[in-house]
């Protein structure tokens, strides 16, 4: 069972879910995955079944048995498997978390309910509670991704208290290029050991200047070499090579026709090789 363990920090990438040309779940190439993560990409950890990975277009079966495969072929290769769980039913998403945890997850994520909506601050914590709740011994992560749920409650006012009503709060993956909302996350929790992941690639610099500690994103996937020789520019404080880094998801971003605000079916597409079916 995952013990809770140190800070997520660095790369994380968020998977595709490859599928066969008829659309079904391709199980058989994820240890690949893991293997080119790994050596090509100098990257260990990674975020499955979220945006990027198609998660709330699979069935929950579907999502378990992707989780599953990811955790027995990440074993003893990759750091950290975070699991996004977020669903649009509480007790489904409660159904996965607790499957995370049985499997032997790093940890789970969570967007907001996106159809029928927390209309405030309170009726989103009490959603996510109840979630962590059925995962006691995992890390949380709160998915902001305001674009695509429609839910705008800023992640600030989100953090202030979370750790009373969440003990097992770790952490927020932020996707929205609000880094005023961003950077008081983070000045505002300085005292906590909390993940402060961002989630827009293209605007990564940016986010380590206002105190990033980490990245989940789709384009780690291909260009985890150069984002971590990026984040040692950074560390370095070598800024104008870490601008260069920084141009290129911004191009590639560009190039495979995708939006800030949400992955177009062409880009998945392309991630996937050009021809892979999405569910969507
Ligand atoms: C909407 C979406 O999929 N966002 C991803 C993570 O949150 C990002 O990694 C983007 O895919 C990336 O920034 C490219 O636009
Ligand atoms: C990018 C990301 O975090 C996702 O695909 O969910």
């Amino acid at each position: 069972m995952a013990s809770p363990k140190r800070r997520l920090q660095g790369l994380v990438a968020a998977t595709i879910t490859p599928m066969t040309e008829h659309g079904e779940i391709n199980f058989s190439v994820i240890g690949q995955y893991v293997d080119y993560l790994v050596e090509e990409q100098g990257v260990k950890n990674i975020f499955v079944n979220g945006t990027t990975g198609e998660g709330l277009s699979l069935s929950i079966s579907e999502r378990c048995r992707v989780a599953e495969e990811w955790v027995t072929r990440g074993r003893n290769k990759l750091d950290q498997i975070v699991i996004h769980v977020g669903a649009l039913s509480l007790k489904e998403s409660q159904e996965l978390a607790q499957h995370a945890a049985k499997i032997g997850a790093d940890g789970i994520a969570v967007i907001a309910p996106f159809f029928l909506k927390p209309w405030n601050k309170d009726i989103l914590v009490n959603f996510l509670k109840e979630v962590a709740a059925a995962a006691p011994a995992l890390p949380f992560y709160y998915y902001h991704i305001p674009a695509l749920t429609g839910v705008k409650i800023r992640a600030e006012e989100l953090l202030d208290g979370i750790q009373e009503k969440i003990p097992t709060f770790q952490g927020l993956k932020f996707s929205d290029t609000d880094l005023l909302d961003f950077g008081q996350c983070v000045d505002q929790n300085r005292q906590r050991q909390f993940a402060f992941l961002f989630g827009v690639d293209e605007q990564l610099l940016s986010a380590l200047v206002m105190g990033a500690t980490g990245a989940v994103g789709s384009t780690y996937n291909y260009l985890g070499k150069k984002t971590n020789q990026m984040l040692e520019a950074f560390e370095r404080k070598d800024f104008s090579s870490a601008l260069n880094y920084q141009e290129d998801p911004r191009g590639a971003a560009v190039n495979v026709s995708w939006s800030t605000a949400s992955l177009s079916r062409e880009g998945r597409a392309s991630l996937k090789g050009g021809t892979s079916p999405s569910r969507w």
